[in-house]
């Protein structure tokens, strides 16, 4: 499946280099081209792998380049603004290689956070193909303003995308790993289960027993405005050289391959997905292996997709294969679309809420203290 994809502010950036740096060392052609979109002009020049013709810089005359501070009702602002130029550029991409536009964002800063439904909604009014957003959640140790711009955006770009795939920072920290420490992992692991999900249908040779195609996909994230998730999980596979010398290759056994195929499938869909929730929670799934030929178990698919079809409780379970020559893993990404509810949204939503409130109180005590200047009767200088 090729993508459109479109970069929006800080982390939006990063994890779209990520992404074609996956697809280029994976030799594989998931992005048929990408724009990134910032209020701050360092960000847009620290970018590796995006062309600097499609870097656009949005609300230059206000902000001057320098962002726009997790202020995201600033960000939206400038966004709207701007969406001329950021219809240009996205305007570039030979739409005929697109199967859909991925929006890619933080959700807690100010410049993703507000321009990402945004440009969904544009690109929703433009195209006919699909427009995904993937959305960043802030760790809980940001605090209220990054829980409440991303609990407010959340709930715009549900309305303006399709689909919606989060990817929870906190769920993927590693113990004693600071956060912004962990940046550059957790934009590869981004990068990674997309890339497997995303390559799937693409694959040629060799040939899959049964293809995963980008209308699968698609039809699994569904295009209503659900929450998606993405879950990974791999295991080591081992070579051994031949009786007779010359290249490593796998010994397999159908029973062993089959066991296998289910464990890691079970693990991605229970233990490895971007936003933890439970499997009867989801409205839609889909199960891809990837591995050495040998490796992929036809039985195995088919055992891991029946029994995700009974956890999850729903007919609605497609499975496929991506066999690939040369790697020493065998790995499953398994997407859940229609996601209803997820630990972390209900915290999300209590923390925003929460939030609003305080910012409120702090409003009102601002406006009562002007007051008492009021009732000091002074007159300004000016
Ligand atoms: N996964 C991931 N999260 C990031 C990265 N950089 C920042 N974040 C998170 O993204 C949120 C802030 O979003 P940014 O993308 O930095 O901000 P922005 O959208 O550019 O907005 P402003 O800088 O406020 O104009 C915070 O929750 C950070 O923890 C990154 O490289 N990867």
């Amino acid at each position: 499946m090729k993508i459109g994809l479109v970069a929006v502010g800080q982390a939006g950036g990063k994890i779209a280099d990520a992404l074609l740096r996956y697809e280029r060392s994976a030799g594989v052609e998931i992005v048929a081209d990408a724009v990134a979109v910032n209020t701050a002009r360092a960000d847009l020049l620290g970018l590796q792998e995006i062309d600097p013709e499609r870097r656009v810089l949005i609300g230059g005359d206000r902000v001057k380049g320098h962002g726009s501070g997790a202020d995201n009702e600033l960000g939206a602002e400038l966004a709207r603004e701007d969406i001329g130029e950021v219809r240009d550029a996205v305007d570039a991409i030979p739409t005929s290689d697109v199967d859909a536009f991925l929006v890619v964002a933080a959700l807690g800063g100010g410049t993703g956070s507000g321009g990402v439904p945004v440009i969904c909604r544009e690109l929703r009014r433009i195209y006919e193909e699909p427009v995904y957003a993937l959305g960043v959640l802030p760790a809980r140790e940001e605090g209220g303003i990054y829980t409440l711009n991303a609990a407010r955006s959340l709930k715009t770009v549900v309305e303006h995308a399709d689909a919606t795939l989060l990817f929870d920072n906190d769920a993927h920290r590693e113990t004693g790993e600071s956060l912004a420490g962990g940046y550059g992992r957790v934009n590869e692991e981004i990068a990674r289960r997309l890339g497997v999900l995303l390559s799937a249908g693409e694959a040629r040779d060799p040939t899959p027993e049964k293809v995963v195609d980008a209308s699968e996909i698609i039809n699994t994230l569904g295009r209503s405005g659900g929450v998606a998730s993405l879950g990974y999980a791999s295991a080591p596979l081992e070579r051994k050289r031949g009786l007779f010398g010359g290249r490593k290759r796998i010994e397999e056994d159908a029973l062993e391959s089959t066991t296998r195929v289910t464990a890691t499938v079970r693990r991605a869909a229970l233990g490895g997905l971007t936003l933890p929730c439970e499997l009867p929670d989801v409205e839609r799934a889909l199960v891809v292996v990837s591995g050495p030929p040998e490796t992929l178990s036809r039985a195995g698919v088919e055992d891991a997709r029946r029994w995700l079809e009974e956890a999850t409780g729903t007919p609605e379970v497609r499975g496929g294969d991506y066999p690939l020559r040369d790697t020493d893993h065998l790995a499953a990404a398994v997407l859940l679309g229609g996601v209803t509810e997820a630990p972390r949204l209900a915290e999300l939503r209590a923390g925003a809420v929460e939030a609003q409130r305080n910012v409120a109180a702090i409003a009102e005590r601002a406006e009562l203290s002007g007051g008492i200047w009021e009732a000091e009767g002074l007159d300004p200088l000016f």
